[in-house]
């Protein structure tokens, strides 16, 4: 028999991708053809898109990749064994009933989820994986980390700062990441980030409160993606720093996460866990 012909040969994963036409979409796709651990098996967008009925290659301004463009998410999810989203918060929550049915893997990097999306999130979890962070990069990862150790090792006459850019597209704010940060810091006192946490500072704030955790904001241009966990104190500053210049890490890290989810039973993961940087 030759190898052509071994069917021992385990087939790789068949991964659909949401959001196609997106930034994080189409950096995925290109990822997806060219890899050895996963096979694209669909490519999901919204009803309407111009992209819908496209072969996604050739939509993407290359050669045919052999998977049409569809908005029929319940046909694409059943045939697969991975789904990969970054998208909306209530088209991911969709896409998560519909992979929990499929009992495959949902890796999710959509970001601006409020409480009623996470619950709904927590729900699908029952009966399949899902990993979400609201950043799939090795870096950050790691940056999280780092900024719970120092805040547990600070006190709170250090004042914790989460300041992030993004390009002029972006919808949500503060980041996903900045959350990750800010949480992190939240953890490394001891507490809840919502007890912490200053959203938005505009007009006469009154002085700041100690402990507390601020989010600045900034918007333009193509900027991928920076953030900034500051930690302010009398005479000096420390200032933990990410710079995104390519999505590739992002879609690195989600297919990643789509590989390290075969063998994991349902819950809910993040990327520390797939990258192993837990505790
Ligand atoms: N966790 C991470 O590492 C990262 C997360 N993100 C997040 O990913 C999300 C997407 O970011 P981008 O790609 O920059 O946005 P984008 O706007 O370029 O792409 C979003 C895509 O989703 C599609 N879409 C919207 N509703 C849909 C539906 N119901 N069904 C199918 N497709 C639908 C849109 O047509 C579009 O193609 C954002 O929430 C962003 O914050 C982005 C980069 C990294
Ligand atoms: O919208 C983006 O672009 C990004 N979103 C994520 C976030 O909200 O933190 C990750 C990355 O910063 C890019």
């Amino acid at each position: 028999m030759s190898d052509l012909q071994n069917t021992d040969q385990p087939q790789r994963p068949g991964v659909v991708v949401t959001g196609a036409s997106g930034r994080m979409g189409q950096m995925l796709i290109r990822l997806i053809l060219d890899s050895d651990h996963l096979r694209l098996v669909g490519a999901l967008d919204r009803a309407g898109h111009d992209w819908i009925g496209q072969d996604i290659g050739t939509a993407m301004g290359g050669a045919p990749a052999g998977v049409t463009v569809s908005d029929d998410a319940v046909t694409a999810i059943a045939q697969a064994q991975a789904v990969i989203d970054f998208t909306s918060p209530d088209a991911t929550v969709a896409f998560a009933e519909l992979t929990a049915q499929a009992r495959a893997v949902h890796v999710i990097g959509t970001t601006g989820l409020e409480q009623r999306h996470l619950d709904a999130l927590a729900a699908a979890a029952r009966h399949a994986p899902i990993i979400r962070a609201g950043n799939m990069s090795l870096g950050v990862n790691l940056l999280v980390g780092l900024t719970r150790k120092v805040a547990a090792a600070l006190g709170t006459d250090w004042d914790i700062e989460v300041v992030e850019s993004h390009h002029r597209h972006k919808v949500d704010a503060p980041s996903g990441t900045a959350l990750m940060l800010g949480e992190a810091a939240a953890q490394g006192r001891g507490a809840a980030l919502d007890d912490l946490r200053v959203p938005v500072r505009d007009g006469i704030t009154g002085a700041r409160a100690p402990g507390s955790i601020g989010f600045s904001a900034i918007r333009g241009g193509d900027v991928v993606g920076e953030h900034d966990v500051i930690f302010a104190a009398d005479g000096e500053r420390i200032v933990l720093r990410h710079l995104a210049t390519d999505r590739a890490i992002f879609a690195r890290g989600a297919i990643r996460a789509a590989v390290w989810g075969q063998d994991k039973g349902p819950g809910q993961y993040d990327m520390m866990d797939v990258l192993g940087l837990q505790g």
